[in-house]
C-alpha cells in the first residue's frame, strides 16, 4: 500500500525560519550591507561565506536583534522581529574574540547563562535550571570542566563550552559565527562532525559563518544557492525534500552525546 501523505506536513517541516527582505546596515554612514534578501528554512543548514569585512557579523547580529537594520525587514519564525519574544528557540555562539578571557566565569555560569534570556538576568537557578545545564555539559562531554574558570580553557574546550550555553535551551535554530577559529584541525573536524549530526537527526537548523571554506563545502556543495554583495549562502537541507516523514524528530541533549558516541565521532575526535 502506497504510504500516506499527509499534505501539510512538507508545508510544517520546511517553514521559513529566519528572512531577510532588503535588509541594508550602515556604521555611521558608511554601508555595510545594502538590500540583503535571503530566508532560511527549517533543517536548512547556511553555509554563510565572505572576505573579511563583507559585514557577516554584522549580519548575525542584526539577526539575533543585537543592531537594528537601517532598513528592511527580518522575520524570525514567521514573526517580525521587533515583537519576536521566544528568544530561548535561538541559540548564539558569538565569534571567539567577542569574548573577554579575564571574565571570572566558571563553565557552569557561562552554560548556565545561556538560560537567562534578556529579561530574566538575576532569577533564582531552579533545579530544573541546573538539570539542563548538567544535560548540556554532559552532551558536550565538558561535566568535568564545570568548575574551572572558563578564560583556563583551551580554545577547543572553549568552544564546546559556548555551544553548550546555546544549546541548553535546546534550541531550533543555531547561529554560529566562526565557531572553529583558533583550533586545531582535529578538533575542528570532530566539532563538523558534531553540528553535521545535530543537523540530520535532531531537526535543528543552523547559520553559521566560517572561514574553513573546504571543509564546509564538502558538507553544503560548491555553488551558493544565492549571492548578496560580498556575501555567499550556500544551503544543505537535511533530508530530500519528499522525505520528510521518515526523519527522527526525537532530540534531547541526553540522547545527544550517546548518538555521537555511537558514531564513534565524539570525545576523542575534539578533546584538546
Ligand atoms: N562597531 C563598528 N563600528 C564601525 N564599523 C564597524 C563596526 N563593526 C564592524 N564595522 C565595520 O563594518 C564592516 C563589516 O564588519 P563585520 O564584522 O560585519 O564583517 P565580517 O564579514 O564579519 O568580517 P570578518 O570576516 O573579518 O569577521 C567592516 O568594514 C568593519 O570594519
Amino acid at each position: 500500500m502506497a504510504a500516506e501523505i499527509n499534505p501539510n506536513h512538507q508545508s510544517a517541516c520546511h517553514q521559513n525560519i529566519i528572512e531577510l527582505v532588503d535588509v541594508s546596515f550602515a556604521y555611521q554612514q558608511k554601508p555595510v550591507l545594502e538590500h540583503v534578501n535571503f530566508s532560511i528554512q527549517e533543517r536548512d543548514f547556511v553555509g554563510l561565506i565572505g572576505s573579511n569585512g563583507a559585514g557577516k557579523t554584522t549580519l548575525l547580529r542584526m539577526i539575533v536583534g543585537l543592531l537594528k537594520p537601517e532598513s528592511g525587514m527580518i522575520k524570525l519564525f514567521g514573526e517580525p522581529i521587533g515583537q519576536f519574544r521566544d528568544w530561548h528557540r535561538i541559540g548564539y555562539v558569538p565569534q571567539k574574540n567577542a569574548f573577554n578571557p579575564l571574565f571570572p566565569a566558571t563553565v557552569r555560569e557561562v552554560v548556565l547563562s545561556g538560560l537567562y534570556g534578556r529579561s530574566k538576568l538575576f532569577r533564582r537557578i531552579s533545579k530544573a535550571d541546573q538539570q539542563k545545564c548538567e544535560e548540556a555539559l554532559h552532551a558536550m562531554n565538558i561535566e568535568d570542566l564545570a568548575g574551572k574558570r572558563i578564560g583556563q580553557l583551551s580554545g577547543g574546550q572553549q568552544q564546546r563550552a559556548f555551544l553548550a550555553r546555546a544549546l541548553i535551551n535546546n534550541p531550533a535554530l543555531l547561529i554560529l559565527d566562526e565557531p572553529t577559529v583558533g583550533i586545531d584541525v582535529e578538533t575542528q573536524e570532530g566539532f563538523f562532525h558534531l553540528i553535521k549530526h545535530m543537523h540530520q537527526h535532531h531537526n535543528i537548523t543552523f547559520l553559521m559563518v566560517s572561514h574553513d571554506i573546504d571543509m564546509i563545502r564538502s558538507y553544503i556543495g560548491e555553488k551558493p544557492k544565492s549571492e548578496c554583495g560580498k556575501l555567499k549562502f550556500f544551503v544543505k537541507h537535511s533530508h530530500d525534500l519528499e522525505d520528510c516523514v521518515e526523519t527522527n524528530l526525537a532530540h534531547g541533549l541526553w540522547g545527544l552525546r550517546q548518538l555521537i558516541e555511537n558514531e564513534k565521532v565524539g570525545a576523542a575526535g575534539w578533546k584538546s
